[in-house]
Parts: C-alpha cells; structure tokens; sequence
C-alpha cells in the first residue's frame, strides 16, 4: 500500500553529537562520502527448507530518514536485513543504492532506479559501505571494547595491517557517540545487554557506513537509552546516512521514525504498506495486521501519533 506523503516534519536532533575525527586515510572507494543513497530493494525472494519466507518484497529507505521495518514476530524483518546486508542471499531480487530520486511514500516502486547493485560488492567493499547491527548480536571473543569496535575499521585498512592512530580516534569518538567511552578497556563478555548493545552500534559506526541496517537497536535498553540510541540514529540519518531498523515497539517507531514499512504474515512475508509514518501507523494498517484494536492519540508536544492497543 501507498499513501501520498505528509507534511511530517522529522524531528530535530536535539543535542550535537562529536564528529568523526576528520581525515580517513584513502580506502580506495571512489564514492564520495557526502553523496547520500537509499536503499531501492525490489522484488526479493528468500526460501529456506522449502518455505517461501519472504514473496516480492520491495522496500525502499530513503537517504537522510529514518525507515522503521515492523512486522509481526516471523514475518522476515530479520531475513530482509540479513538479505540487505549479504549475510544471505537472496533467491531472487535486487538490492541497490540509488541516488536522492526515491521517497518513502513509494512502496520499493524505484523500478527505474540504477544505482550500485549491493549485492554484486565483494565482501570488502559492502562492509565501507552497509554496516549491520544483528539482534542480539553476541561476541564470544575475549575483547575489549574499544578492540571490539576497531573490528569496525578493518574494512578501511590494509590487510595485514593493524589499527592506525586515526583508527583508534575513530574508535574513540564512536564509542563516545553511542555513550560507551568509559567502557573502553572492559572486556565485551562481562557487559549487560545493554552496554553490549551500544558497543554493538559503536563498531557498526566505526565502519562509517552509507547505509546502517539495525534489527531491534533498542532491545535490552532503558527507556532513557532507547530515546537516545533513536536520536543518534536520526543524527546519522540527517549526516546523510541511511538508515533501515527493525523495531516492535510501534509508539517508539512513531516517535522517532521518518518513514516505515509494515510486513505481514500470510504464506510468506510481504509488504503490506509502507510511507510516511502518519500515513501508515493509523488503524485500518495495524489491526488487521497485528490482530489487535489500536487508538492513535497525539503526543501533546511533538504532534506525533502516540499508539495504544487493546485485544481485537
Ligand atoms: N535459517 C533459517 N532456517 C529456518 N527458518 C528460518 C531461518 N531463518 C529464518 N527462518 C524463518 O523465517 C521466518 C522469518 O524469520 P525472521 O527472523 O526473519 O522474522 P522476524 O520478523 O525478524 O521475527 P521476530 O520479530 O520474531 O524477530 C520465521 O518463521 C523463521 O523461523
């Protein structure tokens, strides 16, 4: 489903965050850094044991927004993300990042869209390019953190070569960003999931993606953490990064989304609507997808959709 696009203004970031250290050594990828690109994904297809998990499904992400993937429990979020970010691959479709031209209120429609096929990147290259922040995300590794998180720079240095100075700053200056610095020299197994979440999304940073693919970014996080975590997410979308995360908590998308896409459950997961998230977060889309009665009220700042749910 299509909706035409609304006057949703996305929500400022409210406090600046500390920039990258300036200066990246060359990595060989002639993509300039400031040339922002969706994400145009069409028609893609992924079976496992026989099942048909996910049928033609299209998305789109536009670049400098913030796209929430929502979907019931099983309906592929995760499988699209890890089809996205070529941890698997898909039986059929394609995966692109394409110029300013898409815009969420079109449903993956980009059928014009050329772009660079992601899906063709050797591994190297994907990673300067989408970084993935897996639910969950476990390290059985003896490491620190801020080892950890130079993991993140091993796709912009030499291959046998270790951790620069500027590697380590930018280390640094994610870890600070995602408001982990003093967690620099713990060894990653004895944090809590939540301190683990946030290293998680530190290492992706230190990637310094195009494109940043989160599923459920705000698990095991406190109420205070999760409206941080959206609100760094949406500082990184207004850098020019796009961003595509899966996220059960429908008011939290509401809140901090610019953008969503809702999948279904059915034989096999698809695309049931997808734009604005005024548009899309409105009962006639919800119920019948979540099985439940949804009231959309207005949070008395910000004018946002506030949603609450009842048994059908
Ligand atoms: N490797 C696999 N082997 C078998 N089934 C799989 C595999 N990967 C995914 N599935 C199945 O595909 C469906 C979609 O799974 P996926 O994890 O993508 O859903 P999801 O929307 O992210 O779910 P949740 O909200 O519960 O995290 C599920 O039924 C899952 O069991």
């Amino acid at each position: 489903m299509t909706r035409a696009p609304s006057a949703h203004a996305p929500a400022p970031a409210r406090s600046p965050s500390p920039p990258l250290p300036a200066g990246s050594p060359p990595t060989g990828d002639t993509t300039p850094r400031d040339q922002a690109s969706g994400l145009a994904a069409q028609r893609v297809r992924w079976s496992v044991a026989g099942r048909l998990v996910l049928d033609d499904v299209d998305v789109t992400a536009p670049p400098g927004a913030v796209t929430g993937l929502l979907g019931p429990n099983g309906t592929g979020k995760s499988t699209l993300l890890r089809l996205v970010a070529g941890v698997q691959r898909p039986d059929g479709g394609t995966v692109r990042l394409v110029g300013a031209a898409i815009d969420g209120s079109v449903a993956g429609r980009a059928a014009d869209a050329t772009g660079e096929d992601l899906l063709a990147l050797d591994r190297r290259r994907r990673a300067r390019t989408v970084a993935f922040v897996e639910q969950d995300a476990t390290s059985e590794l003896p490491v620190t953190v801020l080892d950890a998180v130079l993991l993140g720079r091993t796709p912009h240095r030499h291959l046998l070569a270790g951790p620069t100075a500027h590697d380590r700053d930018v280390a640094r200056a994610v870890l600070a960003r995602v408001g982990a610095e003093h967690l620099a020299d713990r060894e990653v197994a004895t944090l809590s999931g939540g301190e683990r979440q946030r290293v998680h999304l530190a290492r992706a940073l230190a990637q310094e993606p195009r494109m940043l693919l989160l599923d459920e970014p705000t698990n095991h996080l406190d109420v205070a953490a999760q409206l941080a975590t959206m609100r760094l997410v949406t500082e990184l979308a207004r850098d020019g990064v796009t961003v595509l995360t899966a996220l059960h908590d429908l008011s939290l998308a509401a809140a901090t989304c610019d953008h969503v896409v809702v999948l279904a459950p059915g034989p096999a997961g698809r695309v049931v609507a997808a734009g604005p998230v005024a548009d899309v977060l409105v009962p006639e889309v919800i119920d019948p997808v979540y099985g439940v009665r949804t009231t959309v009220l207005r949070h008395p700042r910000t004018g946002r959709p506030v949603l609450t749910f009842d048994e059908a």
